[in-house]
């Protein structure tokens, strides 16, 4: 059998002597290793099967480290990692210890920006060349972004910016018609357009067949002849946009065609001004599921190579589950709830609801703010906005949460999905921020459920509250709570004893409020009988069960799947604080003033502190230590 060429990759440099013909069948190798390491490990398959050849001819004409590549959103560069060096590891991908599923800088001298939200290449690249123009260096600098990442506002920010510089910068537009959905909006439609134009190597090989069969008769023709080729060109050239934003357009051109690809890196990478490549490729290629259901494949858990079929993880609802069919129930009984996504349909739970109010959904791209201002221009018309947004994407739009909602006081439910530790994802998607910079926001409501039966409550509750809410829960499965027929009011604010106790109290808040229960439980057979309070809500605090709980225990623990720094226990412990409750001794796990890397997540939680165990022995501890028991 011949030797496998991607055995003898160690770095870009190694592609610089392989043929086309070694070069496509790398490319198969590749393609085989995305499929086997991810049906085992999860991840972005069908992205990253989409850029196999697009990757190739980048490194085989760009010189990474020197040349520097930033890759948006950076899912789909796994291909990159494979070819730079992380080949021998890349079947650690996303576990805990090993390679990210995101471009790292502290992971390779060739991943240049640190990715994982859309939309931010173009800016990242611009920088990187702005500095470089300023330094005197001489490299290219390349951004690859994808067409649901052209949604996304920032990228017109540096659009804008570059076109009005005369720098290198190479923008390569991945045009594979999907984001993680069917793209939309106006500029899917535009790019639709270009896909379907005569591809310009096509009309520029028509042209100079016509240039050549025109009989020689002095230069002037010729000349008169190439303006004309330039101005149909100009004419012909579906990527007027981008022209009319100042970068020279070239496309659009064929993704999985190395020899094009590699003329077109070639002639346009010593062009001093920004040029934009319009690259076409079929997202999940080679994989016939994957391109059958590139959605899907998105970002897949592992799955059955010979079958496609992705293995199930059991019958319980999860929490977006749970939420997508209850905003159903709510919508039925309730003509003003309207949905809105930023692109992210499948992942919050809202394609039931899509089906079956098509216009009351809004997907909007990715597009947090605009989905954001977009709701509490809707809440002045006396709709119910149920903005679903996963936690670390909501971050992209926290003044359009503080300024144009919660300072209005507009009535708009913020459900943020993925909140707390995501998992293999990484630091890039924890969800681990929300309570701390949403609390400080006045008119907001901050509440998180204990189980899934609780975020029904919840739910029906906030549509209730014709006031600013947020309602945040994490990826996956809950407890498996019964979820009761009939959907109830909660209290604004109140929060809930579950166990009694004598020596210590739990004051937790959400996931946490579980793993509470079961650390109360280990307590209990070491002597130590701690009661647990399910808290509810991060804001308002429920200031009457915090009093009785300062005169009954004495000792409070709070616990939350958010970083401590101005999170949940912040808030009881300035709570204590302003009530001059200076008795009371408080605990407060939660996670620490660090980004936490990717990992299984009940690894994550375990390692942070955060498990039924570790919970446990912080709190027999810190009674022991306090005084607080014998
Ligand atoms: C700010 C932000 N919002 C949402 C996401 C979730 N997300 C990751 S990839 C993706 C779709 C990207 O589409 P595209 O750029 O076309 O890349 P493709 O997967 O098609 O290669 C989305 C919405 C994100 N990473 N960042
Ligand atoms: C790359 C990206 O941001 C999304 O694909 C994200 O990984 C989806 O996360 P979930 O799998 O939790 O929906
Ligand atoms: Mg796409």
């Amino acid at each position: 059998m011949s030797e496998s060429i991607l055995d003898t990759i160690y770095g870009p440099e190694d592609l610089n002597n392989l043929s086309i013909i070694q070069l496509e069948k790398l490319a198969g190798e590749i393609r085989e290793l995305l499929i086997h390491t991810i049906a085992h490990n999860g991840g972005h398959l069908a992205p990253n099967l989409g850029v196999v050849e697009l990757t190739i001819a980048l490194h085989k004409v760009f010189q990474s480290p020197k040349d520097k590549i930033v890759w948006d959103v950076g899912h789909q560069a796994y291909v990159h990692k494979i070819l730079t060096g992380r080949r021998q590891d890349f079947s650690t991908l996303r576990q805990f210890g090993g390679i990210s599923g995101f471009p790292k800088r502290c992971e390779s001298e060739h991943d240049v920006f640190g990715t994982g939200h859309a939309s931010t290449s173009i800016s990242s690249a611009l920088g990187i060349a702005l500095a470089r123009d300023i330094s005197g260096d001489k490299y290219n600098v390349v951004a690859v972004i994808g067409d649901g990442s052209l949604t996304g506002g920032q990228a017109y920010e540096a659009l804008n910016h570059a076109g009005h510089l005369r720098t290198n910068l190479t923008v390569i537009l991945n045009d594979n018609e999907m984001s993680i959905a069917k793209n939309v909006g106006a500029i899917s439609e535009y790019l639709a357009r270009i896909r379907t134009a005569p591809t310009y190597s096509k009309v520029k090989h028509d042209i100079e067949y016509l240039l050549r069969r025109i009989p020689a008769i002095g230069d002037s023709v010729l000349k008169t002849a190439e303006r004309v080729k330039d101005s149909l060109k100009y004419l012909l050239v579906p990527g007027i946009l981008f022209e009319e934003l100042g970068f020279t357009y070239v496309g659009p051109i064929d993704g999985h065609n190395l020899n094009t690809l590699m003329e077109v890196f070639y002639t346009t990478r010593s062009v001093n001004e920004p040029v934009l490549i319009h690259v076409i490729t079929c997202k999940g290629k080679g994989y016939s599921p994957a391109e059958r259901n590139a959605d899907i494949f998105h970002g897949v858990g592992p799955f059955c190579v010979e079958s496609g079929k992705v293995h199930k993880n059991g019958s319980t609802p999860s929490y977006t589950q749970v939420f997508g069919d209850t905003l159903v129930k709510l919508a039925e009984k309730n003509k003003d709830i309207i949905a809105i996504t930023a692109a992210m349909p499948e992942g919050t739970g809202l394609k039931k609801f899509a089906s079956l109010f098509p216009d009351r959904l809004f997907d909007v791209g990715i597009a947090e703010p605009h989905a954001v201002t977009l709701a509490g221009g809707m809440a002045t018309q006396g709709k119910i906005p149920v903005v679903a947004i996963y936690s670390t994407f909501l971050q992209r739009a926290y003044d359009q949460v503080l300024h144009d909602i919660c300072l209005q006081n507009l009535p708009v439910i913020f459900i943020l999905d993925r909140a707390g530790i995501v998992g293999e994802d990484g630091a890039t998607h924890h969800g681990v921020f929300d309570y701390s910079y949403l609390r400080p926001i006045p008119n907001l409501t901050i509440m998180s459920p204990k189980d899934e039966n609780e975020l029904q409550h919840m739910l029906f509750t906030a549509t209730t509250m014709s006031k600013p809410v947020a309602i945040r829960y994490p990826r996956g499965c809950g407890p498996g709570a019964e979820l009761e027929p009939k959907i109830q009011m909660i209290e604004s604010g109140k929060s809930e004893l579950l166990r009694p106790g004598t020596d210590a109290v739990f004051y937790s808040i959400g996931a946490m409020v579980e793993p509470s229960r079961a650390a109360a439980e280990l307590l209990a057979n070491r002597g130590i009988h701690a009661a647990v309070v399910n808290a509810r809500f991060v804001k308002p605090l429920d200031g009457e069960m915090l009093r009785k709980l300062s005169h009954d225990y004495g000792v409070i623990i709070t616990v939350e799947d958010n970083v401590l720094a101005g999170g949940f226990g912040t808030a009881v412990l300035e709570y204590m604080n302003t009530q001059k409750f200076n008795w009371v001794k408080l605990l407060r796990l939660g996670l620490p003033d660090e980004f936490i890397p990717h990992g299984q997540r009940s690894l994550l939680l375990e390692h942070n502190g955060l498990s039924p165990e570790r919970i446990a022995a912080s709190v027999e501890s810190f009674v022991k230590h306090s005084g607080a028991k014998g």
